[in-house]
């Protein structure tokens, strides 16, 4: 339960060498900026030389605390060596969400979204049909048709990139079944979340489903990962499986995998959101 007085609720990420004391003195810090911290998480690699990841939620007393506290943070970071994100639960962010033709994942962010469960501004969806206008402009949300071709990939890049200018902060390939260029990449790094359908390092790239039926696998599932230039071998935020057995052909284990699929794919969107998530190689800290 919050104190009854106004306050903004905050989270700082930050990544740095491990070093004896840090913790301490993130910690004074914050306090001597008037956060009152009400969760504390860190994570380190090696305690003699590894790299120590932190997640700091806390409360402030109004803006100015934060501007102060946010002006004084890079002071600190230098000196420790630090990459750090601060954000307020005011900035809210904006989320674009990419789709092809299937809807199950598109609607299950929809639904929590407009449930107040995932936290975000929807500026548009974009996708390279037209089968889910109606859906997405019953949200009333902008739906934008960008076919796409082996021949016109690059100019639907350049109206996409064009489009979502300064408008997102993150992106999600809601089973959007186009492999983006590292071009298009390097504009969003982190930022491009997708939903592989299947368990990774599992039956990588195209038809999931059709591998595992022919492999007789007995769990199928999926992975939310960040997109990168290697196809699916992006940073994973979220897996989930389900059991099968032989009794499912390739279309019952499609239809099976549409639950762990949409579930996987809106909890690592909600951590994502909420800043529960650092980067770190090619792995991921979730602080759950
Ligand atoms: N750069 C990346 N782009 C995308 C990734 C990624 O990890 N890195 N994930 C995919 C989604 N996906 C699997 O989850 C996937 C989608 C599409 C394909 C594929 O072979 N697409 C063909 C076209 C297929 C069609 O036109 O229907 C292609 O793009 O040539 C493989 C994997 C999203 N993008």
């Amino acid at each position: 339960m919050r104190s009854s007085k106004a306050t903004i609720r905050a989270v700082l990420l930050l990544s740095c060498p491990e070093r004896p004391g840090i913790i301490s003195d993130v910690s004074n810090f914050l306090v001597k900026h008037g956060a009152n911290i009400v969760q504390f998480d860190q994570h380190t690699t090696d305690p003699q030389d590894g790299v120590l990841f932190m997640r700091i939620e806390f409360d402030l007393e109004d803006d100015r605390h934060f501007a102060k506290l946010k002006g004084n943070l890079a002071a600190m970071a230098g000196e420790y060596g630090m990459e750090w994100r601060l954000s307020h639960e005011r900035q809210t962010k904006r989320m674009a969400i990419f789709v092809s033709k299937m809807d199950h994942c598109l609607l299950e962010l929809l639904w929590r979204w407009k449930s107040g469960e995932i936290h975000a501004e929807i500026p548009m969806v974009i996708s390279n049909h037209n089968d889910l206008r109606e859906a997405v402009e019953s949200y009333g949300i902008p739906y934008y048709h960008i076919p796409v071709s082996a021949e016109t990939k690059e100019e639907a890049e350049a109206k996409t990139l064009e489009l979502l200018k300064d408008k997102v902060d993150l992106i999600v390939l809601a089973r959007y079944m186009q492999i983006l260029s590292p071009a298009f990449i390097s504009h969003y790094p982190d930022q491009i979340i997708n939903i592989h359908h299947s368990f990774l390092p599992a039956f990588i790239g195209a038809n999931p489903y059709r591998k595992a039926f022919e492999r007789g696998v007995k769990l199928i599932g999926a992975t939310a990962h960040y997109v990168t230039n290697d196809l699916d071998e992006g940073p994973i935020i979220e897996q989930d499986v389900v059991r099968v057995n032989h009794r499912y052909n390739e279309a019952a284990l499609k239809i099976a995998g549409r639950q762990v699929e949409r579930s996987v794919l809106a909890q690592a969107v909600a951590w994502h959101l909420k800043d529960h998530v650092l980067v770190y190689g090619n792995k991921t800290i979730v602080f759950a």
